[in-house]
């Protein structure tokens, strides 16, 4: 079960929106591109060679290895138009050269998917290079053998274009409308940061390859989708460091900096699930991972307007900004009585822990919660500390009960 405090910055719909939203804007503003400086002509399209080798590194460092991935896919696609598709498409060699490049770009970055997140020079990832350099040596053999025929026959016969709109023959335009879909429809399923950083390089690859008529555009679409693939990877570094990896919802860095800008009135209340150890040795711990999935969705879900935490292990934190002590029991007891409530279907792996083996069963989980507003506090370590004592007489009072200080 997913939490429900997802940040737009994370949502899917901003994972598909934003882009299409700058490719639109790129769209409507080709016609206007202004007359530039050789300076800045240079600069433009320097950019792309410059800003694809951090995608790379950050995607390393960050573990998002897919991401370096297309990257590097669309840093040797931007070095081949720039190198060899700078001449008329009339030339057969060039059009061989712009018809390989938008088969193959769109089809290897669907590749991709299936590819494991390890690193890049792990077994799936030096195979994978070792499959572009195969491609790439492949296709310039074709090239230069295939130059000597005229082919204008066979490209009129199978591969029907509409050289108002595009250079772009019909068939390959369908195939980045296909895969542009498919990176979407993976956004929508599963929301995954590789998910949007392939979305964005077939969608900016597909627009340069199809308005390829029109000066810079290599250079402006693949400087926007490296910006993009920037930013994609610095908000994986930022979810790395402040969203519990378990459950999704913000974790203990998280808290510690909410901690340090806490003022006003305001009221903690720390939760932990009761027998969570006995949860773990029952069915396993995978188990116990659902288990921690599931109250974290819950509580975020009742706690309304307030900021949930993953403290740590099996406990939670909330924090009510605005709210004295008495103004949260209700809301608290609510979350207490709507986990014990919730029937929980749990696949329970027994000692073997795969999905094979696993099986349904249906059991209740309680929580025990301590409460502690910040009134004569003067800090909100002590007010924490304050209810995490509450929480302790809650647990030996006999569990599934809030408590306050
Ligand atoms: N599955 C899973 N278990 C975790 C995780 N973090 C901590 N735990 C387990 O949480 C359990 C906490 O157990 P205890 O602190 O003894 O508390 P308890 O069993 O909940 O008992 P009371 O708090 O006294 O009701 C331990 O078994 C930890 O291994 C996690 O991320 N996943």
């Amino acid at each position: 079960m997913q939490p429900f405090s997802i940040p737009l910055s994370r949502s899917a719909f901003f994972r598909f929106g934003s882009p299409i939203l700058l490719a639109l804007a790129l769209l409507a503003g080709l016609h206007r591109v202004p007359q530039l400086s050789s300076t800045s002509e240079v600069l433009l399209i320097s950019l792309p060679y410059i800003l694809f080798p951090v995608a790379v590194f950050l995607g390393e460092l960050f573990n998002q290895s897919r991401t370096s991935l297309a990257a590097i896919i669309l840093l040797l696609s931007y070095y081949i138009i720039q190198t060899w598709l700078q001449s008329p498409l009339s030339i057969q060699s060039t059009k061989l050269t712009y018809t390989l490049l938008s088969l193959l770009l769109p089809l290897n970055l669907l590749i991709i998917h299936r590819l494991p997140e390890r690193r890049l020079l792990t077994r799936s990832g030096i195979l994978f290079l070792f499959i572009i350099f195969a491609q790439f040596i492949c296709s310039s053999v074709a090239i230069s053998y295939l130059s000597a025929f005229d082919l204008s026959m066979v490209w009129q016969k199978y591969l029907i274009g509409f050289p108002l709109i595009s250079r772009l023959p019909v068939a390959i335009i369908l195939l980045f409308i296909a895969s542009i879909t498919l990176h979407a429809m993976l956004i929508f399923k599963r929301n995954q940061p590789h998910d949007h950083a392939l979305f964005i390089s077939t969608l900016f690859s597909a627009i340069t390859l199809t308005f390829f008529q029109f000066p810079m555009i290599s250079s402006v679409a693949y400087t926007v989708c490296s910006l993009l693939l920037l930013t994609n990877l610095i908000n994986c570094s930022h979810e790395l460091a402040y969203i519990d990896q378990l459950t999704g919802i913000p974790g203990r860095r998280s808290l510690d900096t909410e901690m340090k800008y806490l003022g006003g009135t305001y009221s903690i209340a720390m939760i932990d699930i009761d027998h969570f150890k006995k949860f773990n040795d029952t069915y396993g711990h995978k188990t116990g991972d659902d288990v921690l999935r599931l109250v974290a969705s819950i509580i975020a879900k009742e706690a309304n307007l307030a900021k949930v935490y993953r403290y740590g292990g099996e406990e939670f934190t909330i924090i009510f900004k605005g709210k004295a002590q008495a103004d949260c029991m209700r809301l608290l007891e609510q979350i207490r009585k709507g986990i014990s409530a919730y029937p929980l279907k749990i696949l329970a792996h027994q000692n073997n822990e795969t999905t094979k083996d696993a099986q349904t069963i249906s059991t209740n989980i309680t929580v025990s919660i301590g409460l502690s507003g910040n009134h004569n506090i003067d800090n909100p370590h002590s007010v924490l500390k304050a209810a995490d004592k509450a929480l302790y007489r809650a647990k030996s009072n006999g569990r599934n009960q809030v408590v306050q200080r």
